[in-house]
């Protein structure tokens, strides 16, 4: 007998109407990327900032050299992109006409700006929203379908043979490659005066700390500047630390940290662990673990990386989650509850851990032997 298929439930009209408009968000959200996208290539922040910050449509469009047929388009572009929180509504000018104001995602956008704490965002943007991340997203159903024995490979490596932040890249579209690196040094700098600021007790009193995949030691510099009593070693991968030119502040280890971690009183892992599978983290945290001395010898890891969490409100749930599937598409890792966190401890052999820090999305973890 045929198993019978459940009748299906018919809402409302009130609901039907509001399913409508929500498919409409949900099938055309791309089209805020796109849009955000179009905004970068144009340079309208970077407009915006050198016209004072707020602009009307007119003047926009004079310094973009946008042709006059197409100003009206701009406005339409520029309305979508107020209401998704990418500019902010600034009012209107004496002579009544609409004014556009950049608000605080905007200005991470503007480029050319030397200042301490300003790392322009566009090729996160750019490389998120790029044809080679497009298409591998458009390649999820068929990656879900196939079986695979072993390591799973990222939908990125399943549709373009390829994996993101190594040579594999470079050979597929060295443009993507220049953005993708980019887009992580832009993403590893931004933090770092917002951590050095509320996580200050999280350097006092340390000796010396390794800064596993620290680059060309940027945050390893900034943490020596404030705490000159760290001696701050960098770890990164030969090809790196080849071209990082040497400093008398960092000192500066071309290796693998699955092999070796340079041994300190604590070993930093911020935005590292994420890209990795949780078999890969095992070990990673494992050669950490092997790196510092115990807890009563101040010995630690300090881990810095999101923490997934509904009870951030749904806005960042939102963002975090997005952060996974950003994740899932392009890389083998993944982003982790508070219990994830506590398994991949557990399982490379540590005792205790702490979340000392909330920062916005992230968490700052302190983990000991
Ligand atoms: C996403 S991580 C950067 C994390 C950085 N600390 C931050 O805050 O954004 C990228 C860095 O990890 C380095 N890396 C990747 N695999 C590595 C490995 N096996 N050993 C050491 N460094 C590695 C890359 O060369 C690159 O500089």
């Amino acid at each position: 007998m045929a198993a019978q298929v459940p009748a299906i439930e018919v809402p409302t009209d009130a609901e039907l109407l509001q399913a409508q408009a929500d498919l409409w968000r949900h099938t055309l959200y791309y089209l805020t990327s796109m849009g955000l996208r179009c905004a970068v290539k144009l340079g309208i922040p970077t407009a915006m900032h050198n016209l004072g910050g707020v602009t009307s449509l007119p003047d926009l469009a004079a310094v973009l050299s946008i042709p006059a047929s197409k100003q009206p388009f701009l406005g339409r572009l520029m309305r979508a992109l107020v209401t998704s929180g990418v500019f902010a509504a600034g009012g209107t000018n004496n002579s009544g006409a609409e004014l556009f104001r950049l608000n605080p995602l905007s200005r991470v956008l503007v480029d050319g700006v030397d200042a301490e704490e300003h790392h322009s965002q566009t090729s996160f943007v750019l490389a998120g929203t790029s044809p080679h991340y497009m298409e591998a997203a458009l390649g999820m159903a068929e990656w879900f379908k196939k079986d695979v024995t072993g390591p799973v490979p990222s939908v990125f490596e399943d549709v373009h043979s390829a994996s993101l932040f190594d040579e594999s890249t470079a050979a597929l579209d060295p443009e993507l490659d220049a953005l993708v690196t980019d887009g992580l040094e832009a993403h590893d700098n931004l933090g770092i005066g917002t951590i050095m600021r509320e996580c200050h007790d999280l350097f006092k009193g340390l000796e010396s700390l390794t800064d596993c995949c620290g680059g060309d030691g940027k945050t390893a510099r900034a943490i020596t500047k404030a705490h000159p009593h760290v001696k701050c070693t960098v770890l990164d991968l030969p090809k790196v630390i080849e071209k990082t030119p040497s400093d008398c502040v960092v000192n500066y280890v071309a290796g693998d940290l699955f092999h070796t971690v340079p041994k300190a009183q604590a070993v930093m892992l911020k935005l590292v662990l994420h890209h990795w599978s949780d078999d890969d983290c095992v070990k990673i945290l494992t050669q950490c673990k092997n790196a510092i001395p115990s807890r009563e010898e101040g010995g630690k890891v300090i881990v810095i990386d999101i923490v997934v969490e509904p009870s951030l409100g749904p806005v960042m749930f939102e963002a975090q989650t997005l952060m996974d599937m950003l994740m899932l598409v392009f890389t083998r890792g993944r982003q982790r509850s508070e219990n994830d966190w506590r398994d991949l401890f557990m399982k490379a052999g540590f005792t205790d851990y702490k979340i000392i820090k909330k920062m916005g999305a992230r968490g700052v973890i302190e983990v000991y032997k």
